[in-house]
């Protein structure tokens, strides 16, 4: 097992990665002082509860924990105000007080709502990040936890850090092979932004992550989880630099808005929009041809996006994106690239320029205005 440290303003927390470390749980909650009559409920989703949620209970029922199980539909749509009134009626009916934890099993969908739920739940309580996904390496890391609005990503939410990460990466084995090539795309951002070695290392690695080798799987999601670590530590609450883990996220959210959440992965959309900033960082950095090619490059070979096969309506995309929260006094503010491994963060960019570059990105000039 691997061991990283978010270090917060508040209070530190661990990030353990490992095989077989879902039936430690027990043992890491006792280490951080959660006692057996602290009630816990496991927020998982549709998909998730079948594989892994017996195994967390029965775990954490043997260690003589009281353990609920809330579970929603998998999917980007219970990332919702609604189901966040659910599952607070969830955890009111099973008992859960200000001692409680909630376990948020599953990927980011299941992490950013039940962390959300934690929150808010009488006015926060501790959780637990069970991150079953490659994505969730990013999202159970950082403490963002929100709910969707529908005009937009991530429109109301929190900080709030859990308690630990616990990475099972024995979980990845049963992923999707379209949600382990979504989750590429933030592995590979966190390359791109901050460690040009990184993207190396994945380029020379395709093959055995692919077929999901367990110390390609161990590696590259205890690199990507480090760099997230260690911008966080930095910037909690991003007041700076931790912007620039939303590389490739202004075009990216406004995707998967336009397209109602039913057509993109997260990852998948994020992919098309760090390609759209590599293009956008030649225009307004001078940035070199060959960083923009090589950022689409390595994206591709890992069977991930670049451009859009479905055609969306560049005023509704612009629209979006005004709304994006990095934006200020109604200017777009992006997360540009400088070189591989090197991103800054550049504000007042023009709106011309944004509409050029998703000229490029869309396949159909019609619905282009
Ligand atoms: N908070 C953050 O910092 C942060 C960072 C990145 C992304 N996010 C958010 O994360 C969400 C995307 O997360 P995601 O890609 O993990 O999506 P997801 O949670 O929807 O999971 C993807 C799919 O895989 C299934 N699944 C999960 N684990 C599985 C497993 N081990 N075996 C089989 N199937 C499994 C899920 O049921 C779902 O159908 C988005 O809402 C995004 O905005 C948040
Ligand atoms: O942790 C962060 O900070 C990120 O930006 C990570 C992103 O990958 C993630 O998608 C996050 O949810 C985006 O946050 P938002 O503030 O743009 O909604
Ligand atoms: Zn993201």
């Amino acid at each position: 097992m691997k061991t990283l440290t978010v270090q917060g303003k508040e209070r530190s927390y661990p990030i353990y990665i490992g095989n077989g470390l879902l039936e430690k749980v027990p043992s890491f909650l006792k280490q951080h002082h959660i006692e057996t009559d602290c009630k816990l409920m496991i927020v998982t989703d549709t998909h998730v509860a079948p594989l892994y949620a017996g195994k967390l209970r029965d775990a954490l029922e043997q260690a003589g924990f009281q353990a609920g199980i809330s579970v929603v539909e998998a999917g980007e749509k219970s990332k919702s105000l609604q189901m966040l009134e659910h599952l607070t009626g969830e955890c009111l009916k099973f008992g859960l007080d200000r001692r409680s934890v909630i376990l948020a099993l599953g990927g980011g969908v299941v992490g950013d709502l039940a962390g959300f739920l934690a929150a808010s739940y009488m006015r926060g309580i501790p959780f637990v990040q069970i991150p079953t996904t490659l994505l969730a390496h990013d999202s159970s890391v950082g403490g963002k936890v929100a709910v969707n609005h529908p005009m937009g990503k991530n429109y109301i939410g929190a900080f709030h850090q859990p308690l630990m990460v616990v990475f099972d990466v024995a979980c990845l084995k049963t992923l999707p092979a379209r949600e382990w090539r979504s989750g590429m795309a933030e592995v590979i951002k966190h390359g791109l932004i901050r460690d040009a070695s990184f993207v190396e290392w994945l380029d020379e690695h395709r093959e055995s992550l692919d077929a999901r080798d367990h110390d390609a799987m161990m590696e590259s999601v205890y690199r990507g989880c480090q760099i997230k670590a260690d911008v966080v530590s930095q910037d909690e609450r991003e007041t700076g630099l931790r912007a620039i883990l939303n590389y490739g996220h202004t075009i990216g959210h406004a995707l998967e808005a336009v397209s109602g959440y039913q057509v993109y992965t997260h990852g998948e959309a994020i992919s098309i929009g760090m390609n759209g900033a590599a293009q956008l960082s030649e225009r307004l950095l001078g940035t070199n041809r060959e960083v923009i090619r090589e950022t689409g490059r390595i994206l591709k070979s890992f069977g991930l996006p670049v451009v859009c096969t479905d055609s969306w309506p560049v005023a509704s995309l612009i629209g979006i994106m005004k709304r994006d929260k990095k934006a200020q006094q109604g200017k777009y503010v992006f997360v540009l690239a400088r070189d591989i491994g090197n991103v800054e963060i550049v504000r007042d960019v023009p709106e011309e320029e944004i509409k050029r570059v998703l000229q490029r990105l869309l396949p159909d000039r019609e619905m282009k205005p």
